[in-house]
């Protein structure tokens, strides 16, 4: 077994996913860090979920609006539902892991404030509960997803953005995710800050 040449080809791999992403992907990911941006510009904050990796993504995206991106600025409202595992313990013990988002989207959501919701399949029940419990609160919902969109896809409505990366493999659109993640910090942030 040739090990570099495996370590190679997800280099590879990951390039050509990220190549193909971007014509396709440019225009929703600018519409998604907009429609953020006047949520914050509107007192409104950004909630984010998902479950593995994508609760690592959600972390990553709440602690670079909290703390900063590239620019100096002030911390900007942002909460990833994926943290407290008090809060997340409870509701899966006395109600249901796939409950875990939605309790927390319920309890913290008001009108003015987005969803960012993170899965590779678009099937994860806990993150399409949380959807669903956005809407419920008048919220606008940014879903990252992949492969065919999944449930996800379904639930999206007109308000919305989907950014559906066009890749088969969790790990690859996992890698798009992230690259869309630090995008998403740099609209928002030229679009508060200027681009200096
Ligand atoms: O990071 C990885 C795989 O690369 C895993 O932890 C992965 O995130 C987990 O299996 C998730 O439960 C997958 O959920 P989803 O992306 O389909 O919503
Ligand atoms: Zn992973």
């Amino acid at each position: 077994m040739d090990l570099q040449a495996r370590v190679r080809e997800h280099f590879a791999e990951s390039i050509r996913t990220k190549q193909a992403a971007e014509s396709e992907l440019a225009e929703p990911v600018t519409r998604a860090g907009q429609l953020m941006s006047q949520s914050l510009l509107n007192e409104g904050k950004i909630l984010s979920c998902g479950n593995g990796g994508s609760a690592g993504d959600a972390q990553h995206f709440s602690s670079e609006l909290l703390n900063r991106f590239e620019m100096e600025r002030p911390g900007l409202p942002a909460m990833a539902l994926t943290t407290d595992s008090s809060t997340l313990t409870s509701i899966a013990n006395d109600y249901s892991y796939t409950d875990i988002f939605s309790k927390q989207v319920r309890a913290l959501g008001r009108p003015a404030d987005i969803l960012l919701a993170i899965s590779t399949s678009g099937n994860s029940e806990n993150v399409c509960r949380a959807i669903d419990a956005a809407h419920e609160r008048g919220m606008c919902v940014v879903a990252l997803s992949g492969r065919d969109g999944g449930r996800m896809a379904e639930l999206i409505g007109a308000q919305d953005v989907e950014i559906r990366v066009p890749a088969e493999r969790t790990a690859r659109i996992q890698e798009v995710h992230l690259l869309i993640i630090h995008c998403l910090c740099d609209v928002i942030d030229t679009t508060l800050l200027g681009s200096g």
